[in-house]
């Protein structure tokens, strides 16, 4: 054997195995970029060599034989391949070939996007929708009739007056959305996910069940004809596909006509640019001389029309082998994990990383280093690897993996912290926070915003020049910084982004705006414990939470050094909570920063903790459940544990007194079943006065019952009748 004829059978036998995954088993285990280059490669060998051009070489035949888990049907006219155009020489030649041939300087063209699913045939007689068929080998396919019915654009029943026998060709698609909303369901119930639409729709399609392929939402679109009979013919393609639309049958909104290499070209290069915005995918565009005595003249090679070309867009997924796993730190601290691959074509761009989303995405794939992965790439999107081939997966002598499943770093590679996840979250988080420089500029955001420090004119723009330009690391800096650092970093980052002020070049500065942030700044040093804790950015605390933190502990000092169980003493403070909250104060440089903010000269005022443990209520634990009409809850609990009660959210044995306001519930009713004290806002109100001089707040009579708190945390009278008044006087008292 030549060296020409080993390799020739070589690549038929790849081509025969990649051919038979494809069409029979929906399930390609290379890319299409992969299958078409060994195509390629068979096909300039065979040029070379035509004595290797035999009968059955895949470059002879289409598809594959039909699988025997369907009746076969014969197709009256075969429905046969496409030749590729994957540049525009290869374009161009196709036109003056056909120029040349029909004699026309200037035929006419359909052109049509290239839609990526499976082609199809249908049989209508009179006008009934009686049998569908995949194309098979092109002469005999599968009867998939049934799966076809629970396809909703195709018509059982054609509209205008139909002819006695009509076969329409075209493709079933999975539209793009539809891919999408199909696996989000799919993951979510655990089933297994499609690889990508086109192997949707060849996979739904041809299912024994039918139902099964009623659930998937499959689409049609014709683009041919095949027999028919008692009707006359439209003379060209594209007035074919106008009846077709007349018929009742989808076309794709895209074709149109075209003429010479420019204006085929030109058709390319809109549908190109559109690709990413279309309804479905698409690999690439058809041109088809238009008219069909023409279409006649130039005839057919083997498996393709001499007539009709496609012409490729440059592949969406394209396989590689991943060289490391790599992870990068967001703005907020997520870990996402990437790969760093053997440089690959892809989308039209080379590209050397691809995303893995997040820890779920990597188990569920089971990416490793050394491992050949199927990434993809459609339009600006990052590229991602969406699927792994197990079967090229490196082994050892043993023949077990090389490598370990990959499993996220337990600490942040930019600045060192714990990496953590919660449970039923499926991102990880350096917890970093203030410290990470990769968080620094939410960090730093977030600190300044209104309901945090309330620095005036800190935006998020101004947020990143100052990290990026190095004038705060932590945000304790902000306190060192002046109005010539804000100008001069205003200065780098107008330049940076190419938008000098006309003022500025004109040598004119503006200083206002930066004497008002420095003053914005220094009005930010008095401030609260509430809005420091804040401000700090500590998980999980949020604005309610750092107001009973404050209330709970009194002092910054005393919230730093309490352990998680003293948290949990905290009302509203669950477990998941009180550790982030240990964890944050627990890390070297968060209490650094704190100590940078006090030297900076942020100050509050801070109070001894409100909870004593003494008092007529010491050792007493309190609930507090439905509304109170002359105070909130916060304030009334607040006042309790002035008392020494331990105030908490639940109804047990153990409970002291169960204070029931208006509208109370479950609590209450628990508690009567329990036996327990119980009080209503009048006996509350009378114990808190009877003890008012140990409490923080001022007497309060009992006619500011009659009030009711507003928005603005005043008090406004609501006079004697009316809603006010019914919701202030307490159940049990009138
Ligand atoms: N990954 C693999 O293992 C593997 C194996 C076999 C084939 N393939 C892929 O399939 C391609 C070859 O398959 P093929 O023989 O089906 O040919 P083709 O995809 O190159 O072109 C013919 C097909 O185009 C489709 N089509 C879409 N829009 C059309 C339109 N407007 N007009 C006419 N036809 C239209 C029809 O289904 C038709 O059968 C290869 O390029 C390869 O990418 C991949
Ligand atoms: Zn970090």
């Amino acid at each position: 054997m030549t060296d020409a004829a080993r390799r020739h059978a070589d690549l038929a036998t790849r081509i025969r195995a990649a051919d038979h995954r494809y069409y029979v088993l929906d399930d390609p285990d290379i890319v299409d970029a992969d299958y078409d280059a060994l195509m390629r490669e068979l096909i300039a060998l065979e040029a070379a060599h035509p004595e290797l051009v035999t009968a059955d070489s895949p470059s002879q035949r289409v598809g594959d034989a039909p699988s025997a888990k369907f009746a076969s049907v014969a197709h009256a006219v075969p429905m046969l391949s496409l030749a590729n155009a994957f540049d525009d020489d290869e374009v161009r030649e196709f036109v003056a070939r056909i120029e040349k041939e029909t004699g026309d300087a200037e035929p006419l063209f359909s052109v049509e996007p290239k839609l990526d699913g499976l082609a199809i045939s249908l049989r209508y007689e009179g006008g009934v929708f009686v049998r569908g068929a995949t194309r098979g080998d092109g002469a005999t396919g599968e009867d998939v009739t049934l799966n076809l019915r629970t396809v909703k654009s195709i018509p059982l029943r054609l509209l205008d007056d139909a002819p006695d026998v009509l076969e329409v060709r075209g493709e079933v698609v999975m539209k793009t959305a539809a891919f999408k909303r199909y696996n989000a369901w799919a993951l979510a119930n655990g089933h297994k996910l499609l690889a990508n639409p086109r192997n949707g729709a060849a996979g739904s399609l041809r299912q024994l069940d039918p139902r099964i392929t009623a659930r998937r939402p499959l689409s049609f679109f014709a683009y041919a004809l095949g027999q028919v009979k008692g009707a006359a013919l439209p003379p060209t393609h594209s007035e074919t596909l106008r009846w077709l639309g007349r018929l009742g049958f989808p076309v794709s909104a895209e074709a149109g006509v075209a003429c010479g290499g420019d204006g085929l070209l030109a058709y390319y290069r809109e549908i190109g640019a559109r690709r990413d915005a279309l309804p479905y995918d698409i690999d690439g565009v058809v041109y088809k001389l238009d008219r069909f005595d023409q279409q006649r003249a130039m005839g057919f090679v083997s498996r393709a029309p001499r007539w009709a070309i496609a012409h490729k867009f440059p592949a969406q997924e394209a396989s590689t082998t991943v060289e490391s796993i790599e992870v990068n730190v967001g703005r907020t601290g997520a870990v996402t994990p990437w790969v760093l691959m053997r440089p690959v074509h892809v989308g039209g761009v080379t590209v050397a990383r691809a995303t893995l989303h997040n820890a779920d995405q990597i188990a569920r794939l089971d990416v490793r280093v050394g491992d050949t992965v199927i990434v993809r790439r459609a339009g600006d999107v990052i590229p991602e690897v969406v699927r792994v081939v197990e079967c090229q997966r490196p082994l050892d002598a043993e023949g077990q993996p090389l490598h370990p499943p990959y499993a996220l770093p337990t600490h942040c590679p930019v600045c060192g912290s714990l990496v953590e996840r919660e449970d039923g979250e499926v991102v990880a988080r350096c917890s970093g926070g203030l410290f990470c420089p990769a968080q620094r500029v939410q960090a730093l955001f977030h600190f300044a915003s209104r309901r945090a420090m309330d620095i005036e004119g800190l935006g998020e723009r101004f947020a990143e020049a100052l990290v990026e330009f190095g004038y705060v690391e932590t945000v304790a800096d902000l306190y060192k910084l002046a109005v010539g650092d804000f100008i001069e970093m205003k200065r780098r980052a107008d330049e940076r982004d190419g938008s000098v002020p006309e003022t500025v070049k004109a040598g004119k500065i503006a200083t206002k705006w930066a004497e008002n942030l420095v003053a914005a700044i220094d009005a930010s040093r008095a401030t609260t414990l509430a809005r420091l804790l804040f401000a700090l950015g500590i998980r999980d605390v949020g604005e309610s939470t750092a107001k009973t933190l404050v209330r709970h502990f009194g002092a910054l000092d005393a919230l730093m050094a309490a352990d998680e169980a003293a948290l949990h003493e905290v009302p509203d403070v669950g477990p998941v909570v009180a550790a982030h909250i240990v964890h944050f104060f627990a890390q070297p440089h968060n209490r650094k920063v704190i100590a940078a903010l006090r030297t900076g000269g942020v100050h509050w005022p801070e109070g001894t903790p409100r909870r004593s443990t003494e008092g007529p209520l010491a050792g007493k634990t309190v609930v507090l459940t439905g509304g109170l009409a002359s105070m909130t809850r916060d304030e009334a609990g607040a006042r309790l544990e002035a008392l020494g009660a331990k105030v908490s959210g639940s109804v047990s044995k153990k409970t002291g007194i169960v204070v029931a306001g208006e509208a109370a519930g479950s609590k209450l009713a628990k508690a009567q079943a329990l036996g327990l004290d119980i009080w209503d806002e009048a006996a509350l109100l009378r114990f808190l006065n009877r003890h008012a001089a140990r409490t923080p707040h001022a007497r309060m009579p009992p006619v500011r019952a009659a009030f009711l708190r507003t928005g603005k945390r005043s008090l406004r009278y609501l006079g004697s009748r009316g809603r006010a008044r019914r919701r202030a006087r307490p159940r049990g008292l009138a």
